[in-house]
């Protein structure tokens, strides 16, 4: 469960990136975070993640709050961030070994889930190559892997998809409705509507740094009966705020 209350993050002093947003990500639910460019995604979830702190406002997860707690807020999830660029220098066992550790990740434990990720994303062949030379989607992949290999309580994803091949893209959506059909949270941001479409209980619509919805997708249909599809609603919603 992620609890946001009353955020806002001003860069520079005056540029107002998120502005007194609230919101409740419960557990067993996958919600979809969607805005055009520019809206104030990546901005909340470093903030959610510790990564920025809000100039106002509180964030906890799992009830631990991440400015105040921040160890004990930073074992409750995992994050896959927008760039997968980390730790290049690192051989593919070696940053999930590190991650391992971090996450103190018992070593008959490790190994299993190391096998079945390696197996689940087609990785088995690289994880003894340098992560310098993967391609951008083989990082993205190896980022989800050492994320996923402590089996966090709460999934955060920044745009998670982006650069997978079809098949791993398919196997991250089934890993994701089975974690929160576990009774755990899955929050992330998207920019293709079909992925909303297809796999989230709710979405939430940011533009300006502001919530403009937050709901399943049944109710955003109710609210706007004359669009046809996610698209339309989104952009209705998008221009007439
Ligand atoms: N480090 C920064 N310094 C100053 N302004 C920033 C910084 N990071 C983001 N911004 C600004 O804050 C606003 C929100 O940016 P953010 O990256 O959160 O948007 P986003 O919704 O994730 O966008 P995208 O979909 O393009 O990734 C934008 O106007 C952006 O230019």
């Amino acid at each position: 469960m992620i609890e946001i209350n009353n955020v806002t993050k001003i860069y520079g002093g005056k540029h107002k990136a998120v502005d007194h947003i609230s919101l409740h990500i419960p557990t067993g639910e996958i919600v979809g975070f969607i805005g055009p460019n520019g809206a104030g995604k990546t901005t909340t979830i470093k903030m959610i993640t510790g990564v920025l702190n809000p100039d106002e406002g509180s964030i906890s997860i799992n009830g631990k709050d991440i400015v105040k707690n921040p160890i004990e807020a930073k074992k409750e999830f995992g994050i896959v961030p927008d760039s997968a660029d980390m730790f290049l220098r690192l051989k593919g066992i070696e940053y999930l070994n590190f991650m391992g550790d971090i996450y103190e990740v018992d070593s008959d434990l490790r190994r299993q889930r190391i096998d079945e990720l390696a197996e689940a994303f087609e990785m088995s062949n690289a994880l003894n190559d340098k992560i310098l030379s993967y391609s951008h989607g083989m990082r993205q992949k190896i980022i989800i892997m050492g994320v996923l290999l402590s089996d966090p309580n709460v999934w955060i994803l920044d745009e998670p998809m982006t650069g997978l091949d079809p098949q791993s893209a398919f196997k991250l959506k089934e890993m994701m409705k089975e974690h929160a059909a576990k009774g755990n949270t899955v929050f992330f941001s998207t920019h293709v509507l079909e992925v909303a479409e297809k796999l989230c209980d709710k979405v939430v619509i940011i533009n300006k740094g502001t919530i403009l919805f937050f709901g399943t997708l049944e109710e955003l249909e109710a609210a706007y009966p004359q669009c046809e599809s996610l698209e339309a609603l989104f952009l209705e919603v998008i221009n007439h705020a």
